[in-house]
């Protein structure tokens, strides 16, 4: 008997490490021979009349933009004088653009901004450049560095709320296509700008009519580039060159309403349970629980794959191992706010109200939960988590508003726009990785699903970890070489939309 256990401890442990070493082989020979996604950067044919230079007048213009206080509050309450006078100052400060016989500009939803390019070939789909008028409001305004409507210069940075959120593409695709128009440049390819009003309060009233105008008209647009991920410098672990991320899709949201409803009264006699306690274990248990990780299963798994080849030795095992290092990886990045919104669907608890006076015990309490919904997660399944972790009918749960993840649009080698979009960011950034992402806030591209199977959201600016808070909030920057390299990368995509969206060096026809 003792002999039999002997054997089959033997054999067992014989198996154990067999099967150890081979999945340790797998591991090596995937690290070593992984498949780089990189492709090396076009040649340079940059001349000096090929380049758009951030002069004294283009500084000028864009410092302007910023000065102008477009600021959105909450859903439909914006600032419309100052959208109105910055509509009257893009008119002005473009006269090339708004003097040409190929442009036609509409004003839409009363102050979003459409206008249409014709290209000198109708059998090409038109494509779309995106953007918004829009700023959010200034918070902490003591703790900005330079006034942040000011626009002001500063060691090479040019300060003001809008500068990366989005008046630089705004700016930049209008001083690139001012710039083509007056070297007497037709594109060949149709081409929309589409400026919303409204992007920070979701678009309700700029980009979600600029949809319907366009549906109206019949248009299906080749591709869309909306504002997005940027250039990341040190924002992905393990890799030491710039990494531009381009968000291929998008999460979704749901906004809840909590709300619970209990017998009031004074607060001298209290019954166990009030209508704030209630609510507080509530929204407690949701942000104990929170909703699975789901790294690897979508984009995100794919973004770190794209850079795997180019990452240092740790990263680069994990990243070309995911069938095995996932969970590892998922654990990894559920320990920081930013990398744990692409693992999983975020629950945010934005508001909490109740009661009224010291003494009186509130018979109403209400709360709001900002979900961001995964990629590869629903507005049903999220519904359907809350519900039982909250698990409890006094709790009355209602969605304010929601948007499922936006579908994935096509990436890599198998699609041209995907590629000819790589490939204007190598002509900016020759240095850098590209990679496809997914963006963990959303854009007015919501809007456009209709239009566009194709949508991609990219900021050719770099953002460093430290430069993450910048975002909404204190000393919103943009350097001066990055405002540069903006209005050039708009430049030299609207050039490239005009080569044929090929084909031999990827293999594939473009289907118009
Ligand atoms: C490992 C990391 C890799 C990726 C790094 C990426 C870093 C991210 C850096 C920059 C992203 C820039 C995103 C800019 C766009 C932001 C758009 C935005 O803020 N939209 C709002 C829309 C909104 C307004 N009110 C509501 C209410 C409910 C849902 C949405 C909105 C937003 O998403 O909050
Ligand atoms: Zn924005
Ligand atoms: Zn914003």
């Amino acid at each position: 008997m003792a002999r039999g256990i002997r054997y089959f401890l033997s054999v067992t442990l014989k198996l154990l490490a067999v099967m150890l070493a081979s999945v340790l082989m797998i591991v090596v020979t995937r690290t070593a021979t992984f498949p780089s996604y990189q492709t090396s950067p076009p040649a340079c044919e940059e001349s000096d009349d090929d380049f758009i230079p951030a002069d004294k007048e283009r500084l000028a213009r864009f410092t302007s933009a910023i000065q102008l206080q477009t600021v959105s509050y909450e859903r439909g309450v914006g600032t419309p004088q100052e959208l109105v006078k910055f509509s009257q100052f893009i008119q002005e400060s473009f006269p090339t653009i708004h003097g040409s016989p190929m442009v036609r500009r509409d004003v839409v939803g009363n102050y979003s901004l459409l206008y249409r390019v014709e290209g000198s070939d109708a059998s090409l789909q038109p494509y779309m450049l995106a953007s918004h008028l829009d700023v959010v409001p200034v918070a902490e305004e003591a703790k900005w560095v330079a006034p942040p409507f000011s626009g002001e210069l500063k060691d090479g940075y040019i300060y003001g709320r809008g500068t990366i959120d989005a008046k630089h593409s705004l700016m930049g695709s209008l001083e690139a296509l001012q710039f083509l128009l007056s070297r007497g440049h037709q594109p060949k390819r149709t081409l929309y700008l589409a400026f919303g009003h409204d992007e920070e309060t979701q678009g309700h009233f700029g980009a979600k009519v600029i949809s319907e105008v366009l549906t109206q008209r019949g248009e299906k647009i080749k591709f869309i580039l909306d504002e997005g991920t940027p250039v990341g410098d040190g924002l992905l672990p393990g890799v030491s060159k710039p990494v531009a991320f381009i968000g291929v899709a998008e999460k979704g949201f749901m906004t809840l309403h909590l709300e619970v409803n209990e017998e009031g009264g004074h607060a001298s006699m209290p019954k166990p349970e009030s209508a704030i306690g209630i609510l507080s274990k509530a929204i407690s248990k949701l942000e104990n629980n929170p909703h699975p990780n789901m790294f690897g299963t979508g984009v995100e798994a794919r973004m770190l794959e794209y850079v795997a080849t180019e990452m240092t030795l740790p990263y680069r095992m994990l990243s070309s191992n995911l069938w095995l290092f996932s969970p590892l990886v998922a654990w990894v990045y559920s320990k920081k706010p930013q990398t744990n919104a692409m693992a999983r669907t975020t629950t945010a608890l934005t508001r909490f109200n109740a009661g009224v006076k010291d003494n009186v015990i509130s018979p109403e309490a209400v709360a709001v939960i900002d979900h961001r919904i995964h990629p590869m997660s629903s507005v049903e399944e999220v519904m359907e988590f809350d519900l039982k972790v909250i698990n409890d009918p006094r709790v009355n749960v209602k969605v304010k508003n929601s948007r499922p993840p936006a579908p994935i649009s096509p990436y890599g080698k198998d699609s041209p726009t995907y590629m000819m979009l790589q490939e204007t960011i190598q002509q900016i950034y020759p240095d850098a990785l590209v990679t496809p992402t997914f963006m963990v806030a959303t854009t007015d591209t919501g809007h456009y699903w209709n239009l566009s199977n194709a949508i991609y959201r990219f900021s050719p600016y770099v953002m460093t970890p430290s430069d993450l808070a910048r975002l909404h909030g204190v000393n919103e920057r943009i350097s001066v070489k990055d405002y540069e390299r903006v209005m050039n990368f708009y430049y030299h995509l609207i050039v490239n939309m005009d080569k044929p969206l090929e084909t031999k060096r990827h293999g594939h026809e473009d289907e118009l």
